[in-house]
């Protein structure tokens, strides 16, 4: 339970010290340092001698992508990139100037293009941060192993008879960086390989992920400050002359609402226009050109940025703040045309991903907040998701950051994913969820069927508990019930009997019904606040059935047979799908309202799933409390024990189900979106 208090805006003089040298951005010791040019070469890796002699040939050898090769690339000393220099000497190359010729660009250039292609759509990154003082104090012990790609959670749990066991989640990504990465390392295996492609008309993002104190922020404040600094240097170079421009904006999200952080946090609109391109009016850009310069932007940005104060985190982002550095051109390469858009790179801080699931929070703005957290960050997984499978149809209308990254999901774009995840215990079901997510948005991606099949249903299956289940007609027959009887897009219906909550074990647990538990377990006291509990649970459930009945209106719009699966859809001819997308079209005018209500219905099936877990772990402990308070001669402890463990059984059965709904509805929303992409 986070306690949130307002604080905005950030204040650099804070407690948010950062820890390691290669954060250089808020560290305070280091301001003097960096602002000194040696100590910025230096932190730069570069060198503090005369730039241009002799190093040419050895730049341009060494291959004109690789940006470690720039790296000892001289700058002369108090020396950057200025705007005062002339960048726009005219069409021409200036091979005599660089050492270059003509065609010794364009290879580079068309090297480019071919690394380019090599560059993967969507990469998946994490990075476990150390553990901090806090977790050392409370003596919190560091759960997750590394080896490789592959990372293992590993989760202390109780058995019903208080016994403790350890349950692995292993999880394969696409990079594993532990605690002793630096933020150098992070640069190079996540961002650096995208930064040329933005030359080529890609539009690149990067975000971070995670709970709240997780180092999302840690991890990306440097980032866009590298990137700048290596597409100076592709601009100064690769690119020499041909009028490419650097600018820089800086905005967040707030409760659903755009704020510059650039211009005194002046409120924004989005708009489409003619070309359905998104424009955020009134955002300032700033040309640039000097790391130094937009170091000051990144500074001054974070400082406006919203934040609160958690347990977790005493700064912690409440909003999702985009830096974006854009590339223009003008068409002839001077200054006298307005410069177009060649290619943008967005770093995205996403607020604390636990800040949606926190229901908990009396206090209402938080509980907006949350929301708005919650489907914007669901919505960004549909978005990659359709992303990766190429999919004509991305939902980027399912929040407004998704609105506000649309030209990014459009065209020739790539994304790269850094989930930062906590390394304690304390943190090991939010750990969990980071992870999930991580893994769903790179499990269904195209060409990745192996992982869809064998490591993300696996951590489903690794992540459950499965006691073997005591033959229960009445529950078999349930959940039979559930599974055959398939809503129009093909995924389990929830009925109005909730598989997840048999009604049998919600009568022994709560006490209404006569059981035969030893009546002396039960306190006319104990009876009332089950009964209470009892209620609040089908209140719960019946959270579910407005839910139900929004997939149903979605549903009924689409005919069921025609949509139960991908392969079922194409087997019916043109005319058929004609006339199918005719009715879509007729009843809704909006495809991405049913995503709204899909993404919607998945986050329930998430909520749905949590409250399970809590309400067993609820279970077991006042079972538990009882028994103990029962150990009494005479009375029937094993009887008690057998039927408690049937109630769990059941629990854990009801658990496994949702969590198969929801693997269901996650490959049937991936069919939609196929659906969608070919319908238009
Ligand atoms: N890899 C790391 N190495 C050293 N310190 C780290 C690392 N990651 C995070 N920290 C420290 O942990 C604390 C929390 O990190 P940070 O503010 O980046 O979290 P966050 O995920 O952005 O949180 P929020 O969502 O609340 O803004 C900071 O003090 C930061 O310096």
């Amino acid at each position: 339970m986070s306690v949130i208090e307002r604080s905005m805006p950030r204040s650099n003089s804070g407690n948010h010290h950062r820890q390691s040298s290669d954060n250089f951005i808020l560290d305070a010791n280091y301001h003097g340092r960096l602002f000194h040019p040696s100590a910025f070469a230096q932190e730069f890796g570069l060198r503090s001698s005369s730039l241009r002699k002799n190093d040419d040939d050895r730049l341009f050898t060494s291959g004109l992508l690789d940006l470690h090769s720039f790296d000892t690339e001289l700058l002369p000393e108090g020396q950057y990139f200025d705007d005062s220099e002339p960048i726009f000497p005219g069409n021409k190359l200036a091979p005599s100037s660089r050492g270059l010729t003509e065609s010794n660009v364009l290879k580079s250039i068309s090297a480019d293009k071919e690394r380019a292609n090599n560059v993967a759509k969507i990469k998946v990154a994490v990075r476990k941060r150390p553990q901090n003082k806090k977790e050392i104090a409370k003596k919190e012990e560091d759960i997750i192993t590394i080896d490789s790609n592959s990372l293992t959670v590993h989760e202390r749990k109780l058995k019903v008879d208080l016994t403790e066991y350890v349950e692995k989640h292993e999880f394969f990504f696409d990079a594993v960086l532990d605690e002793d990465v630096s933020n150098d390392e992070v640069y190079a295996e996540t961002v650096e390989p995208i930064v040329p492609l933005i030359f080529q008309r890609t539009k690149a993002t990067c975000f971070a992920y995670g709970q709240t104190g997780s180092g999302k922020t840690y991890t990306m404040q440097p980032l866009p400050l590298k990137a700048s600094q290596d597409i100076l240097r592709l601009m100064h170079h690769t690119y020499q002359s041909q009028g490419f421009q650097l600018y820089v904006s800086f905005f967040e999200i707030y409760g659903g609402k755009l704020f510059d952080l650039l211009n005194d946090r002046k409120k924004l609109c989005m708009r489409e226009d003619g070309k359905q391109q998104v424009c955020i009016v009134g955002l300032q850009e700033y040309r640039v050109s000097k790391v130094e310069t937009i170091k000051e932007f990144i500074e001054k940005g974070s400082a406006t940025r919203s934040t609160g104060t958690t347990g977790a985190n005493e700064e912690s982002s409440r909003s999702h703040a985009i830096l974006q550095l854009c590339i223009k051109r003008s068409a002839d390469g001077t200054e006298s045309k307005p410069a177009r858009v060649i290619g943008k790179l967005s770093f995205i801080d996403l607020a604390g991903s636990e800040r949606g699931a926190d229901t908990t929070d009396n206090d209402k703005q938080t509980r907006i907040e949350g929301a708005e957290i919650n489907k914007s960050l669901l919505a960004l997984k549909e978005c990659i998701r359709a992303l990766d499978n190429d999919q004509g149809h991305i939902p980027f209308r399912g929040s407004k950051l998704t609105e506000v990254l649309r030209d990014s999901f459009v065209g020739d774009s790539r994304t790269v994913m850094i989930s930062c995840i906590s390394p304690s215990s304390g943190s090991c079901e939010h750990t969990l969820n980071t992870l999930r997510y991580a893994d769903r948005v790179k499990s269904l991606s195209k060409g990745n069927s192996f992982r869809r099949d064998s490591f993300s249903l696996s951590n489903l299956r690794d992540s459950t508990v499965l006691p073997v289940l005591p033959h229960d007609d009445n529950f078999e027959d349930e959940i039979a019930h559930v599974s055959s009887e398939r809503n129009q897009f093909g995924w389990p219906k929830h009925s109005g009997r909730e598989p997840s909550h048999p009604s049998n074990v919600e009568r022994v647990a709560s006490g209404r019904v006569e059981g035969k538990l030893a009546p002396s377990m039960y306190s006319n006291q104990q009876r009332g606040q089950r009964g209470i509990q009892n209620e609040r649970a089908e209140k719960e459930n019946d959270y579910l059935v407005p839910r139900q009945d929004r997939t149903r209106k979605v549903s009924n719009r689409v005919d069921n047979n025609q949509l139960s699966t991908v392969e079922d859809k194409r087997k019916i001819g043109s005319h058929a799908k004609s006339v199918n997308l005719s009715h879509v079209e007729n009843t809704h005018s909006d495809p991405d309202d049913d995503l709204n209500a899909l993404l919607k219905d998945e986050e329930d099936l998430v909520t749905a799933h949590r409250r399970q877990v809590e309400e067993t772990i609820d279970i077991v402990k006042e079972e538990m409390n009882l028994l103990v308070k029962a150990d009494q001669p005479g009375n029937q402890l094993d009887d008690y024990i057998t039927k408690l463990n049937t109630i769990l059984s059941q629990k854990a059965a009801g658990i496994f189900q949702l969590q198969t709904q929801l693997a269901q509805f996650q490959r049937r929303l991936n069919e939609y979106n196929v659906f969608l992409s070919s319908g238009e």
